[in-house]
């Protein structure tokens, strides 16, 4: 069983941990380090894993190094991490989850020659029901893409991506797609209130929706708007709902909404990361 260590003990780095634990990853081979007291004790209770404050002890016999902290706050992490591995024998393969952090600035801060894997998972690993793209640099081997894909498959689907710049649609899509569902549920479920609903009614029939929409989808053998289309009656219910939404422009509305993540990335990419030369 390889070592798996988690910089940052945070909400995602909680999501994979419980998804690696889930699927029989022995604690022990599990280490994080986070800065935060309280965050470390409720990982040590909750999953029984070794939990540090300094990242050099949690990288210690770490074949893979996950860098799960905030994109602010990763160029000094990253710097911090390239002093404590001078002194040792292996190196990690380094998978970073962060937001818009780019393979090149990772580069300069860690190695030109380490092995790093970008990904971008979500918040539904927790329960083995995640989504994550992943894409590697050339200095990755197959060996080291096989531990990244079977660390990450513990949480749930994982889709190897073509190119860097697919991580940050990736990112815009299931990486904060949970967010978008969680939104039109509130939406649903406080709609549903209005119309005389308990709210504990109109959350139970909300999220069973959401769950019995989200599994068709995924079993059937037509695409999603032909099940739209099955659920329309001609004159019915649905109809005036979906006229509703595509009167409002609710597609140009997904569209412009992901467009703002996406672009995000690259603001990130360029607040918090290194200035790429110009070829
Ligand atoms: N949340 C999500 O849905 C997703 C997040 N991501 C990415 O995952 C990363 C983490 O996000 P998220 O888990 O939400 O963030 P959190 O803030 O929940 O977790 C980050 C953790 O890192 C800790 N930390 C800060 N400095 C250090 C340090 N020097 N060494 C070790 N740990 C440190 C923080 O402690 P403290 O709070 O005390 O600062 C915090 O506990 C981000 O880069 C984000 O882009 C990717 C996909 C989905
Ligand atoms: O909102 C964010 O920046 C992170 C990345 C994807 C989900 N949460």
């Amino acid at each position: 069983m390889s070592n798996v260590c988690f910089i940052g003990g945070g909400n995602m780095a909680t999501s994979l941990i419980g998804g690696l634990i889930a699927q029989g990853h022995a604690p022990e081979s599990i280490s994080v380090s986070d800065p935060n007291e309280s965050q470390r004790e409720q990982l040590i209770k909750q999953y029984g894993v070794n939990a540090f404050a300094d990242c050099g002890p949690a990288m210690e016999n770490a074949d893979i190094v996950v860098l799960a902290v905030k994109p602010q706050v990763m160029k000094d992490v990253a710097l911090m991490i390239t002093t404590a591995l001078k002194g040792f024998a292996k190196q990690p393969l380094f998978v970073s989850i962060a937001a818009g952090i780019n393979l090149f600035s990772l580069q300069s801060w860690l190695g030109e020659k380490q092995a790093i894997v970008r990904c971008m998972p979500n918040t539904p690993s927790l329960i083995q029901l995640g989504a994550s793209g992943l894409f590697a640099n050339e200095q990755t081997s197959i060996v080291q893409k096989n531990l990244a894909e079977t660390v990450l498959k513990a949480a749930g689907i994982v889709q190897w991506v073509q190119s860097e710049a697919e991580i940050d649609a990736v990112t815009a899509v299931s990486g904060s797609g949970p967010a978008y569902y969680f939104l039109f549920m509130e939406a649903m479920i406080d709609a549903g209130v209005e119309l005389g609903l308990s709210r504990e009614t109109a959350s139970e029939l909300t999220m069973q929706t959401a769950i019995g929409a989200a599994h068709m989808a995924k079993q059937s053998d037509v695409d999603v708007a032909e099940l739209r289309r099955r659920v329309t009656s001609p004159g019915g219910t649905t109809e005036q709902a979906i006229n509703t939404f595509e009167s409002a422009h609710l597609r140009d509305i997904v569209k412009a909404a992901l467009a703002a993540a996406n672009r995000r990335s690259g603001e990130l990419a360029q607040l918090l990361g290194e200035e790429e030369p110009s070829s």
